[in-house]
């Protein structure tokens, strides 16, 4: 359980990780993919040009979701740690673990600026000219613009140079009179054949020269390689680093390939899109508890009513159907004399006449209704008593702990002050939890070290309860089997100490029952009543594949209120008992 509920808790931080805005950087790596001059012929640059880049990319974004996967851990360890050891310890280590975080962030995050000359290969004056793979890596990684009078003539320069002239030899003419004196319009002249991406490129650098403002435009002298000389840049290198700044992405987006964009057709033309419309995610259709009773309850019922359905399949209700169907309610957990009244009213209807399955049914969802409602009664706080002591006793891990807690968010939710006692001083675990959900729900806790007495703890708790006025003191219990004589006489021994501070306490002895238990839970509640007085019953875990026939042969048998149901693991998860839903639920009939 307490791992369930610590999985719950610790989703925030990594939520509040998850939510983390995605760096802004890496749209800039992506452009130059999309928007490399394409002069160059077709079958030598992209798949050269773009296959490092993109690896690069994708190895950037594996390193952002490890580094965020990593804060998202970090943050819940420095959490649980508050749990263990108070808050300004928690403040620290959550405060480490958020440096750390930022800190991977920052280390993986591509750098906005440039780097400065030298940590730049093929950038620094003189430095080696690069192959035409590092030119255009480097471009990809040079995020800032640089206005086209500031462009590079020496060491970057070599890079534009040398491709350049791969693209003559390959035969394109497009740039080969691109000069810093040529203008736009001579430029266009001398390419033939044109793409569309220049076309594109171009109308990026006509819209960038008359609005788009730089980023980052880096003094002269701090952009390896383009220092001096910067007027003698040429067009082409102009082009290629405006395609290559992130204020030239917009462009290339409203180009006329642009799929997004909506055209304005001619009178008699339609568009048409037959691509899949992406569907809005459907509703997360939530399962409330009565669903999940009845999902819990599905094996019990579903068993029954095939069972059912077979033995009455062409037969008239005779008395070897009514033996044969005695049989089956009592296997079914039911007991003898729930059994009996529902085949005793199904003679006194139908006796020699066709009888259905979903007669039956009907008939069993009856009499079963019939014997819960006595029990299902609201638990009965007397808050004359302050507090009002409530004991949980039951069997090992039939619920205790986790019942405490939920009924804890439902009292201190209701503005009752609470107060927890952790009695179960065999399982170190057993304290832990309880301290998880005090602090969740809100109410003070009182326990003490693993091993010690709880009959002890028990009544120093009660009188801490008085002290503070609390509403009600909920005390936990040690799981035991029924048939451990020393554990139970512990169990006796609390009763009797709380017993020396109001002759009325404990006020209420709750037992939880482990609703996938079966026959056996039958003795447990004949047994803990005998010792702890148990006056009350909580089934838990009938959201599971729950018998839960055995609640009715308890309710027959013992008469006992029963107050709640739990249907899961969560805070929410205990509804109040309902006699009606129970039995349509067993039975198998729609509500
Ligand atoms: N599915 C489901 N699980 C439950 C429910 N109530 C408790 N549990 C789980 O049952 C397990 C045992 O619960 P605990 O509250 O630790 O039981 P306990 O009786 O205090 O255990 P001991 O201290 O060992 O006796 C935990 O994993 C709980 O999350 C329920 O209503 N539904």
């Amino acid at each position: 359980m307490a791992i369930g509920f610590i999985k719950k808790i610790f989703s925030f931080g990594k939520g509040a990780v998850e939510e983390k805005p995605a760096p802004p950087q890496e749209a800039p790596e992506a452009a130059p993919d999309a928007t490399i001059p394409p002069s160059v012929p077709s079958e030598d640059l992209p798949d050269q040009a773009r296959e490092p880049a993109a690896e690069a990319t994708a190895e950037d974004r594996t390193a952002i979701e490890e580094a965020k996967a990593g804060a998202a851990e970090i943050a819940p360890s420095a959490e649980r740690a508050a749990n263990e050891v108070g808050s300004g310890e928690v403040d620290a280590s959550a405060d480490t673990a958020a440096d750390e975080s930022v800190a991977i962030e920052d280390e993986i995050a591509p750098h906005p600026i440039s780097p400065p000359v030298g940590e730049m290969p093929g950038r620094a004056e003189g430095g080696e000219p690069p192959s035409e793979h590092a030119t255009l890596r480097d471009e990809a990684a040079t995020p800032p613009s640089v206005p086209s009078g500031h462009l590079p003539h020496k060491g970057g320069e070599q890079a534009v140079d040398d491709r350049t002239a791969q693209e003559e030899t390959a035969g394109g003419n497009d740039l080969a009179a691109s000069t810093e004196t040529e203008t736009e319009a001579e430029a266009t002249k001398h390419r033939e054949p044109e793409t569309n991406a220049d076309l594109a490129a171009d109308e990026a650098v006509a819209m960038d020269d008359e609005s788009a403002a730089m980023p980052i435009s880096p003094p002269v002298g701090e952009m390896p390689g383009r220092a001096e000389g910067g007027e003698a840049s040429s067009d082409r290198a102009a082009l290629r680093d405006d395609a290559a700044t992130p204020h030239s992405i917009p462009s290339v987006q409203l180009s006329p390939q642009d799929e997004t964009a909506a055209p304005s057709l001619p009178k008699g033309f339609a568009t048409s899109d037959k691509r899949p419309k992406e569907q809005p995610p459907a509703p997360q259709a939530k399962v409330n508890w009565y669903q999940r009773l009845r999902r819990g309850l599905a094996r019990t019922s579903s068993q029954l009513s095939g069972q059912i359905a077979s033995l009455f399949t062409k037969r008239k209700l005779d008395e070897a159907t009514l033996q044969d169907l005695e049989d089956l309610l009592i296997q079914a957990d039911l007991g003898v004399e729930t059994a009996m009244r529902i085949t005793d009213t199904l003679a006194s209807e139908r006796y020699g006449k066709d009888v259905s399955g979903e007669d039956v049914s009907r008939i069993m969802a009856g009499e079963i209704t019939k014997v819960l409602a006595p029990v299902a009664k609201p638990l009965e706080l007397d808050l004359s008593h302050k507090p009002h002591v409530i004991l949980v006793v039951g069997v090992n891990g039939t619920g205790k702990t986790t019942t405490i807690g939920k009924l804890a968010a439902k009292l201190s939710g209701a503005g009752l002050k609470v107060m927890l006692a952790a009695g179960d001083t065999f399982r170190a675990a057993a304290i832990e939890q309880l301290k998880i959900w005090a602090e969740r729900t809100k109410s003070d806790i009182v326990s003490s070290k693993l091993g010690a007495d709880a009959a002890g703890l028990a009544y120093e708790a009660f009188q801490l309860a008085r002290e503070k006025k609390s509403d009600v003191l909920i005390i936990d219990t040690a799981g035991r089997l029924q048939n451990k004589a020393e554990l139970m006489a512990e169990l006796e021994k609390i009763v009797r100490v709380l017993g020396k501070l109001d002759p009325d306490a404990p006020h209420t002895v709750l037992q939880t029952l482990d609703a996938t238990t079966g026959q056996n839970a039958l003795q447990q509640v004949e047994i803990f009543r005998n010792v702890a007085g148990v006056s009350g019953l909580i089934m838990t875990k009938l959201d599971g594949t729950a018998r839960g026939g055995i609640l009715v042969a308890i309710s027959a048998k013992h008469k006992l209120p029963v107050y709640f149901i739990g249907v899961g693991e969560g805070v929410d998860d205990l509804e109040p008992f309902e006699a009606k839903d129970f039995a349509d639920a067993i039975a198998g009939v729609a509500a």
